[in-house]
């Protein structure tokens, strides 16, 4: 029997029908994920139910395997469905808890041209959101901040830590006297590259241009290249362009690879973050509170300065731990004017309706000086089910 061959081409249609299809059976999976969401509003179940997950989970890699198809693969391509499949849920039970907070335009500020991991965050953050954005490219924190304010935007997006280089004191420094809310988080991994004009030798490079955070957040790979220039532009999107207007091979730009395609830039280097797992997690602001819907986990943020006498904090974080409040970031910026004076601030995995919340609040008002919430707003950090993979 002669063996039948298939040209590229014919192969190749075969493939894009079945992506098709796959591309058809994802779409359906997520209205399938709407429907759940609705029936959970009836009962009250929380969205997450990583039960479901692990035993699905273990049915697909016991599946995947008679199709020979490995237990990683199949675990990492279901993670990420889950991944959607919850985020897809939390978004919808948001918009009918709060049905007038999104419109199908909203005005959305974040620092930097496009291209800017602010600018990035912001199209992630509103990506199952159903709406469409009007961006608005800002050269501060602080404008950022005022064209909400002033009701000339309707969301602004900050970065506010980065697992390098820690704190952006800056944006909190800011939150102390907004009036807005924190309404939103998103976490986007921060992938630097070095950004030339051309396919240039790394080592003929003297001189980069970014924002002062990716200069600190590679410090180490910059200290690595010896005697370089470092000079600081208002974002890394600002930082791209200078790079492809001065038309060097000696300079380059600390920037996003796919950010710096947009600027004709060619990615020389990349991985060059002091930590391999370089992630920024920043916040969208509005000038309305929102309501978390108790079916999605909810974090608030708080600040507050207590009084000046030893153990003041303690007492406060002892308030948390009785109530059995798990608090994931505490942090302290100086009281400009009132030197000495420290503000602290808090997040917490609890939603802002909850008694304990409430409960909590009632106790620190009683033993701080001054006490504001921030924000609360949805957990949209969806840790992946773990299964045990057997060999
Ligand atoms: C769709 C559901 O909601 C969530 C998403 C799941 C999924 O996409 O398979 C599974 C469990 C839940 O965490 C569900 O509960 O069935």
């Amino acid at each position: 029997m002669t063996e039948q061959h298939y040209s590229l081409d014919d192969i190749r249609k075969n493939v894009s029908h079945i992506d098709n299809e796959i591309l058809k059976l994802l779409s359906e999976r997520r209205l399938l994920s709407l429907e759940v969401a609705k029936s959970k509003i009836g009962t009250a179940k929380p969205v997450r139910d990583q039960a479901r997950e692990q035993e699905l989970l273990l049915r697909l890699i016991k599946t995947g395997k008679t199709q020979q198809l490995d237990a990683l693969y199949v675990t990492q391509i279901f993670h990420t469905i889950i991944e959607d499949s919850v985020l897809f849920q939390q978004a919808y039970l948001q918009k009918l808890a709060n049905p007038d907070s999104l419109q199908p335009v909203a005005r959305v500020s974040f620092l930097g041209a496009k291209g800017s991991y602010s600018h990035l965050a912001s199209r992630n953050y509103f990506s199952r959101k159903q709406t469409k954005l009007v961006e608005m490219s800002c050269s501060t924190f602080r404008d950022v901040l005022n064209i909400v304010e002033t009701g000339n935007a309707d969301y602004g997006v900050l970065p506010i830590e980065n697992t390098s280089s820690g704190s952006i004191n800056e944006v909190y420094d800011l939150l102390q006297h907004t009036s807005l809310s924190i309404v939103g988080e998103i976490t986007q991994p921060i992938e630097h590259c070095l950004l030339t004009v051309g396919d240039v030798d790394v080592k003929g490079i003297n001189t980069l241009y970014s924002h002062p955070q990716p200069h600190q957040q590679c410090s180490e790979y910059l200290h690595s290249m010896g005697d370089i220039t470092q000079e600081y532009c208002s974002s890394t999107a600002e930082a791209m362009q200078k790079v492809a207007e001065l038309n060097l091979p000696n300079v380059a730009a600390i920037g996003n690879a796919s950010s710096g395609k947009l600027y004709g830039l060619t990615p020389v280097k990349g991985n060059i973050a002091n930590q391999q797992e370089n992630f920024t997690r920043f916040i969208v602001v509005a000038r309305k509170p929102v309501d978390v819907t108790s079916l999605i986990p909810a974090k608030s943020t708080l600040i507050m300065s207590t009084a000046q006498k030893a153990g003041s904090l303690v007492e406060c974080l002892m308030v948390l731990r009785n109530l059995n409040i798990n608090m994931t970031k505490l942090e302290s910026r100086p009281v400009i004017g009132n030197p000495w004076e420290e503000m602290f601030y808090l997040d917490v995995e609890e939603n802002l309706k909850s008694d304990v919340m409430q409960q909590a609040l009632e106790e620190l008002t009683r033993l701080t000086r001054f006490i504001k919430v921030l924000g609360c707003y949805p957990s949209e950090n969806i840790k992946p089910t773990e299964v045990e993979i057997e060999e």
